[in-house]
């Protein structure tokens, strides 16, 4: 009987290319529970899941299970076979993988896939928060011209300092978008990045990032050092009237934090992407017009989709054929070679 593997989530862009990978060396099959207790029921003998030992996952498969965290974690290594779990996108933050270590299931995630998608994203949040577009839109749907656009409360993007929190792939990359204003480009990172242009500039604190910033951009993922990590002190460390951009994951702000300043006009605006408690918007976010405001849609684009699902299935194949994919998430790294089928 050839091994399965369960795909926690739709295959929306490579149908025909998931047949062709897994033919003959796996069984592909997909959830049908729409409960977590559902879930940890099935993989047992003459369970749908039966078999499973790997999984592919995506986000919105939380909905019906809930997020993959320790409990989840040690009864899926309680009645199951799953070895690996391949998540489909770069952030992996609803995976527990302090428990995934514990119980030896490996955790790949796609770094790299969505690196244009979500930088051109936060391009164009950073565009709208500057110049008011999304409101200028905005003021034409309700079919009142410009009414609530007042150019003089606008600003050039050219010459101004942008501070980008994590020199990571999407970092970078919008690193170089803004660059060709130009913009002055400042980062922080936890280590100082080797290879990066001249002009990027190192500064050592997040503090010295906030002080110099026109415009904060936030590209870490969200783990236990970074949750909470722009709270009121470094709000209030940025200038007056400085923007605020977060494609990343919505916990590294202290939301209300975020809106006192909006509502006292330190911050100018906020470019969100993302949201602490998704896919809930707190209300009074609405309320701000020159916030630019997205439903998480920044990493995801026809080329980006595609090639983040061709990642996460290569991972899982890898794993099939008893080898390692690229993309084990850094936690785990020091685990390869402790986890096989048999
Ligand atoms: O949010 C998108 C991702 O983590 O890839």
């Amino acid at each position: 009987m050839l091994p399965r593997v369960l795909l926690c989530g739709e295959i929306e862009c490579v149908q025909d290319e998931l047949k062709e990978m897994f033919d003959g060396i796996a069984e592909v099959i997909r959830l049908v529970s729409e409960s977590r207790s559902h879930f940890l029921s099935s993989f047992g003998p003459g369970g749908p899941y039966e078999g499973s030992v790997a999984l592919y996952r995506l986000n919105e498969s939380s909905e019906g299970i809930g997020k993959f965290d320790a409990p989840l974690i040690h009864a899926l290594a309680d009645t199951s076979m799953v070895r690996w779990i391949a998540q489909s996108s770069s952030g992996y933050d609803e995976i527990d993988v302090q428990a995934c270590k514990e119980r030896g299931i490996m955790v790949s995630n796609t770094p790299g896939a969505n690196e244009d998608a979500t930088a051109t994203a936060t391009l164009y949040l950073m565009l709208s928060c500057l110049r008011h577009f999304s409101m200028a839109e905005r003021s034409l749907r309700s079919g009142t011209w410009r009414t609530l656009f007042n150019p003089a409360q606008t600003h050039d993007v050219t010459g101004r300092t942008l501070g980008i929190f994590g020199l990571g792939r999407i970092g970078l990359r919008f690193a170089r978008l803004a660059h060709a204003f130009p913009m002055r480009i400042i980062y922080f990172s936890r280590r100082k990045a080797e290879s990066v242009p001249d002009w990027c500039e190192y500064v050592s604190s997040v503090e010295e990032l906030c002080k110099q910033a026109d415009v904060l951009s936030l590209h870490v993922p969200l783990n236990q050092s970074t949750a909470g990590m722009i709270g009121e002190k470094e709000i209030r460390t940025l200038r007056r009237g400085s923007v605020l951009l977060n494609t990343s994951r919505g916990r590294i702000v202290d939301q209300e934090a975020m809106i006192r300043a909006l509502e006292d006009g330190h911050l100018s605006s906020v470019g969100l992407d993302v949201y602490p408690d998704e896919p809930h918007v707190d209300p009074r976010l609405l309320t701000f017009p020159r916030c630019a405001l997205m439903p998480h849609v920044g990493g995801d684009s026809a080329e980006s989709d595609r090639t983040r699902e061709l990642q996460a299935l290569g991972n899982l194949r890898a794993f099939v054929l008893g080898r390692v994919g690229e993309d084990v998430v850094p936690e785990l790294k020091t685990e390869i070679g402790n986890s096989t089928i048999l």
